[in-house]
């Protein structure tokens, strides 16, 4: 292992040669394929030369991208810092719930476990691209998660990052780009790479550096030609780029920190052979300037093969080979596995032996050959286990003591944020505000407020003062529709967002406080000019007290009301996490709080009374009916007699006494749902 000063001077295109200095391990006995230390020049490897030019028709001329990746280099060179990944034993396991039978559960435990991982262990360089591979299901994602220090659960065995378990240490050097892609689907190429390198480029670059870091990547990755189209996908399937780009884009986004660890979980997945070439070129390139790179992939080309350095090849979670990629056949042949043909791709033959499938294994009779699957499948992990397992654990005991002593401490910038909070509240109120302009001024929403506005304005016009019933129920029916509309607005913006969420705040990306912040406050210019409308038609229309002051106060209450009734939507949606749940939960919930707002029913149970006191539209409601009908305001009550208002019998049961009563309570439910939002999160995220 290299001494520290040396490892961080490593630039960032340096050979693999160069990057990886290590020791041998013994061959084991039997078969010579057991050196797993070094990126062996095979044949395979070196036709892998001609795969490092990216071979992109839609990329900017070479000189503007060497100029615009000089810069890049040039901004943040120091800060990669290479990364030796070891994972010893990496063993993994589910619980599940067993299945009642008469109310009793069949066997003695309630759970039962699944094994997912079982003895994974393995070794990735800098400047090597390891692959994983496996039959779908066999554990790779996981394996590929749980070395990212990013699987919930526990995940037994030894995950180190030059010798160190910490993850946090490492947190915001790990580069990881999911299967799916997370992006926001409005923004486009160019926003969305501008955002990321504002929250994850370190203070010490301007803004303008930023912005032209993100520049020299979207030319790097041939986006130019995509830049200002949006990304599209998510839930409502805008069309946007192509799914390559958009791969590429989630590419970028973890090159902008120039990551020293990089996770691609099936960069390659639905692309076609030769896109898919394009992002592996690219993938090997990162590798090659000096990174760690760990990707997952389905079914690799032979072409796709030769770029890798090393495997990890996963049957059923448990291993049957790591070690060199260019060495595997001749280990399988060893072990009496050899292919029946020349022209193999080892991708395809490792796939099938995975299975448990020998169609294309070459008949050998001094080879004792299984025909059942799960037979073959046992052999192959035995071998593993007889032949390669004791060399990598060796290597692995062997580098620990030269990582611990090289490793040094960590650089104090790595548990620092890269942005201060402030910045990250801007940039993220931005983005929100950016992301969500369609949906929060959506023709829809406002033809919706509109029509019922004009139409409430119409069934109640000019109500006239001595109907006080007609009048009271105008005021509930604001404080109602003003409790629904937000809430059910409020309740998708959490599960929605989950999965940018966790991925954001897995990179340390930010705070969680500032993107609540962020998320509240990009959420109120919709929050609070739809209700104004509607209050400034209906309050008019429906002839309540023709004064500015009093429509100003009616005002006022309702804005305080969508407010409280956003922060219940914002709870109920961080607490479940899951939109039909929080829908139903929050249906009943404002039915209890219709039902109970003090307009339906005024002589309610006394054992069931308490409904009204937790109900937010029934303190509502009395602000309306208090700010509308002051204390000495009266009526004629027929027979030329003039009656207090407050006297009529659906507002004195309101109790309407001190009004600043109410408006405290309010306060306390608006502040108190926000910090139940805000607690619920924290608990569900990554800290
Ligand atoms: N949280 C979970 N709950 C239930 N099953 C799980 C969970 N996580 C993993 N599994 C199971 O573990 C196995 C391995 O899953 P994993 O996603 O790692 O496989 P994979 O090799 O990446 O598959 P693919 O190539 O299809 O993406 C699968 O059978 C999967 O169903």
């Amino acid at each position: 292992m290299m001494p520290p000063e040396q490892e961080s001077n490593i630039a960032p295109n340096i050979s693999p040669a160069i990057a990886n200095r290590t020791g041998d391990a013994e061959p084991v006995e039997g078969c010579p394929v057991t050196n797993n230390n070094k990126v062996i020049p095979s044949s395979d490897n070196n036709n892998n030369n001609n795969n490092d030019a990216i071979h992109d028709e839609h990329r900017q001329p070479t000189t503007t991208a060497a100029a615009a990746t000089a810069t890049r280099f040039s901004i943040l060179q120091q800060s990669l810092r290479p990364i030796t990944l070891k994972f010893e034993d990496v063993s993994y396991s589910i619980s599940f719930p067993r299945k009642k039978k008469n109310g009793c559960f069949l066997h003695q435990e309630p759970k039962h476990r699944r094994k997912i991982l079982s003895s994974v262990t393995g070794v990735a360089r800098p400047g090597e691209l390891t692959a994983m591979l496996g039959p779908s299901g066999s554990g790779k994602t996981t394996l590929l998660t749980a070395l990212a220090g990013r699987l919930d659960g526990k995940v037994s065995g030894s995950i180190t990052y030059n010798g160190r378990h910490d993850t946090a240490a490492v947190k915001r050097k790990i580069g990881f780009v999911s299967q799916d892609d997370v992006l926001y689907p409005h923004l486009t190429v160019q926003e969305t790479l501008n955002y990321a390198a504002m929250l994850r480029l370190p203070k010490t670059l301007t803004k303008e550096e930023k912005l032209q870091h993100a520049d020299a990547i979207i030319a790097e990755l041939g986006l130019t030609r995509c830049r200002n189209s949006p990304v599209g996908g998510g839930v409502s399937i805008i069309r946007g780029i192509s799914g390559g780009e958009r791969k590429r884009v989630s590419i970028g986004l973890e090159m902008l920190i120039n990551p020293s660890l990089l996770f691609l979980d099936e960069p390659t997945s639905g692309l076609d052979s030769t896109t898919a070439q394009l992002i592996m070129s690219v993938v090997r390139g990162l590798a090659r300037g000096g990174r760690t790179v760990v990707t997952t992939i389905h079914q690799p080309s032979s072409r796709l093969y030769r770029m890798f350095d090393k495997v990890v090849v996963l049957s059923d979670g448990q291993p049957i080979y790591s070690g060199q990629s260019g060495r595997v056949m001749e280990y399988l042949e060893c072990i009496g596995y050899a292919p029946a043909f020349n022209f193999v791709n080892p991708a395809d033959f490792l796939l099938d032996l995975a299975n448990g499938i020998v169609a294309d294994v070459k008949h050998d009779d001094n080879v004792e050959h299984h025909e059942d699957q799960a037979s073959i499948k046992q052999s192959l992990i035995s071998s593993y286990k007889k032949n390669l397992y004791p060399a990598l654990k060796e290597e692995i005991q062997r580098n620990n003591i030269d990582s611990v002593i090289s490793s040094g401490t960590p650089r104090s910038s790595d548990n620092q944020w890269n942005t201060t909070w402030w910045e990250q509240l801007k940039v993220l109120l931005k983005r929100g505000l950016q992301e969500r302009r369609h949906e929060s001024f959506s023709g829809l929403r406002i033809f919706q407020v509109l029509s019922v506005s004009i139409l409430s304005g119409l069934l109640w016009w000019h109500c006239d003062h001595s109907h006080i019933q007609d009048q009271v129920g105008l005021l509930f029916f604001f404080s109602i529709f003003w409790g629904f509309f937000p809430l059910f607005n409020a309740i998708f913006a959490f599960p929605l967002e989950r999965p940018m969420l966790v991925k954001e705040r897995s990179s340390g990306m930010y705070h969680l406080s500032s993107y609540y912040v962020a998320r509240m406050l990009g959420d109120l210019p919709m929050e609070l000019v739809l209700p104004t409308i509607f209050v400034s038609i209906s309050y008019w229309m429906g002839g309540l007290k023709p004064s500015v002051v009093t429509f100003v106060l009616t005002l006022l209450i309702m804005l305080f009301n969508v407010l409280v009734s956003q922060g219940i939507g914002l709870a109920l949606g961080a607490i479940l996490m899951d939109v039909k749940q929080a829908t139903t939960l929050a249906s009943v919930t404002m039915l209890v709080f219709l039902l109970a707002g003090g307009y339906y029913i005024q002589h309610m149970p006394p054992f069931i009374e308490w409904l009204k006191y937790v109900s937010f539209s029934h303190y509502c409601y009395k602000l309306l009916v208090g700010v509308q009908y002051p204390e000495n305001d009266v009526y004629d009550c027929g027979h030329g007699l003039l009656c207090r208002v407050r006297d009529f019998p659906a507002i004195k049961c309101l109790g309407i006494e001190n009004l600043w009563e109410d408006v405290a309570t309010l306060t306390l439910m608006l502040i108190g749902y926000r910090v139940v939002a805000y607690l619920a999160l924290r608990m569900g995220q990554p800290h």
